[in-house]
């Protein structure tokens, strides 16, 4: 069978600050108060990141100066779609970033996921206030402060921490679906490198059905997809967590549209284990890559 479920509509590049809101006529007096509330409550900073769907801002909560991350999502880009225990409907993104507030610690202690502290329904947006890890900068920008590429050994430590958290999402049938630069924070510290993957907007419950319709990044998405128009949550997040590998080794942007006309050219110079791992992940059959726990278990 084959479903599909939508998280967010057609992308813009609306940004809209909670005061700009404020200041336009807000008639729900409910609305007014969760307004009030937020800003009671946290204080906005500088612009972090703007994206397809909203914008991100640094913030920090007023009472002990925890720092926060504040995402604006205008109201055309939410479907209302999940509904919780009591019937109360809510934005998927906001579903699943409640069902991550419940997973555990990874055996390495902090768990790569960031967690939401707050939501507030506004009469024109959907905000989201999560932790924001500090230090902390998106891999894009990460790889472009090192020159575009990672060594092996760091490298190695954010997969690891990557596929930890994504067992721990498909154990709670949780498919992020865009896994890529973009969406992983690096934290860096003197015990090396935090990755947080970040951005469920795409996001979606999953109990193992076959997905047709595009959610994510074109570039990244499986060669199932272009081929047979349908892919599953397990060869996807594998094949996503592939190519975030090949393009932190290599100072690469990887296109699966081209993946199918040339061969994938792995730099030679990686060790042997990583080369494999690599070309397991990015193998063209979605049943012929490895599941994330033999990721977890392989020799690299
Ligand atoms: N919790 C966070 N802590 C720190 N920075 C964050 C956090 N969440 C998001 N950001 C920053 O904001 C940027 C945009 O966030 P996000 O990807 O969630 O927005 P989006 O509108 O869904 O973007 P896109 O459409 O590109 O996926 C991120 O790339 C990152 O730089």
């Amino acid at each position: 069978m084959t479903e599909e479920v939508e998280g967010c509509s057609t992308p813009t590049k609306k940004k809209k600050g909670l005061l700009q809101q404020v200041q336009t006529k807000e008639t729900s007096s409910s609305m007014d108060s969760s307004s009030a509330k937020f800003q009671k409550k946290y204080t906005e900073l500088h612009l972090l990141g703007e994206g397809g769907f909203g914008s991100v801002f640094a913030g920090y909560r007023q009472k002990d100066k925890l720092p926060v991350a504040i995402k604006h999502i205008p109201k055309e880009n939410v479907f209302l779609k999940h509904k919780d225990e009591n019937g109360r409907k809510m934005a998927l993104e906001v579903a699943i970033m409640l069902k991550l507030r419940n997973l555990t610690t990874s055996s390495s202690g902090q768990l790569a996921l960031v967690s939401l502290l707050d939501w507030y329904e506004l009469e024109e947006e959907l905000v989201l206030v999560m932790e924001r890890p500090m230090p902390s900068e998106d891999l894009f920008v990460y790889l472009d402060e090192h020159e575009g590429c990672l060594n092996e050994e760091e490298a190695k430590i954010i997969l690891k921490q990557l596929v930890e958290a994504t067992i721990q999402l498909q154990d709670a049938n949780i498919f992020h679906r865009d896994i890529k630069v973009e969406n992983v924070l690096i934290k860096s510290s003197s015990e090396g490198p935090q990755a947080y993957l970040i951005d469920f907007g795409l996001s979606c419950f999953d109990r193992g059905r076959k997905f047709a319709l595009l959610r994510g990044t074109r570039d990244h998405v499986p060669p199932e997809f272009y081929r047979l128009k349908k892919y599953t949550a397990g060869p996807t997040t594998v094949w996503q967590l592939g190519v975030l590998l090949f393009e932190i080794l290599h100072n690469k942007m990887f296109k699966t549209i081209s993946f199918l006309t040339n061969k994938l050219k792995i730099n030679k110079r990686l060790s042997k284990n990583c080369q494999d791992l690599m070309t397991k992940c990015l193998k063209e059959q979605p049943k012929e890559r490895p599941t994330l726990e033999e990721l977890l278990s392989h020799p690299w």
